[in-house]
């Protein structure tokens, strides 16, 4: 049901399936409510090339392990998984049999707000890492482009209650972005659970002198 008719965006050197209906209509809308009520959502500065913006959207990050995450010159350290939130993330591990550590969230507030053209791969997310992308709210036009062939690019509408799968050599040889539209249009919240292994851990049964 929650997987059933699974689109494969069949890219070269990559592999990226979206699931239309993983939520149904009442689940989303609940989702929504919950995560635009309850999330701490937080407006973060980004340094690019040296100069320092707004980003152009809210976001929260959670953690089920206190590893922080950095990208694009900002650090951001997780809160933990509670409530629906986590009730959410049990239900995606299920149905894909994988376990995630974190989820980046992310508050379109309208049409001005964006993300751009970026791959998920930082170090921290390990090679070939498998990115669960959940939308809520407003639908909002995607953009795949491969990194080096100018002539593969795609782009769909990720709707309220859809998940998209991206994984294998996806970040490796393809960027994303969500533009911004010109249109009046409403909020739209994402979720993208990852994994982040723990690093530098000490063994319990380690003695430190
Ligand atoms: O909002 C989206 O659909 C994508 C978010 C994204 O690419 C990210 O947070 O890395
Ligand atoms: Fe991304």
């Amino acid at each position: 049901m929650r997987l059933s008719k699974a689109h494969n965006l069949n890219l070269r050197d990559g592999d990226v399936i979206y699931y239309p209906n993983f939520l149904n209509k009442n689940e989303a809308e609940k989702y929504f409510k919950y995560l635009r009520n309850n999330l701490e959502w937080q407006q973060d500065k980004i340094t690019v090339f040296g100069k320092t913006y707004d980003q152009p959207r809210l976001t929260a990050f959670f953690g089920n392990n206190s590893n922080p995450y950095s990208y694009s010159g900002l650090t951001m350290h997780p809160k933990s998984f509670e409530n629906d939130l986590l009730q959410l993330k049990n239900l995606i591990e299920k149905e894909f049999k994988l376990e995630f550590t974190s989820c980046l969230a992310n508050l379109y507030r309208d049409g001005s707000d964006s993300n751009g053209w970026h791959a998920d791969n930082e170090k921290e997310l390990g090679i070939n890492p498998i990115i669960a992308s959940v939308s809520f709210g407003e639908p909002r036009v995607f953009h795949f482009k491969h990194k080096r062939d100018k002539t593969h690019r795609t782009k769909l509408v990720l709707t309220h209650g859809s998940l998209l799968l991206m994984q294998g050599s996806t970040q490796e040889n393809w960027l994303h972005q969500l533009p911004k539209t010109k249109k009046q249009i409403g909020e739209r919240i994402n979720l993208t659970f990852r994994i982040i292994p723990q690093k530098n851990r000490v063994p319990s049964n380690s003695v430190l002198s």
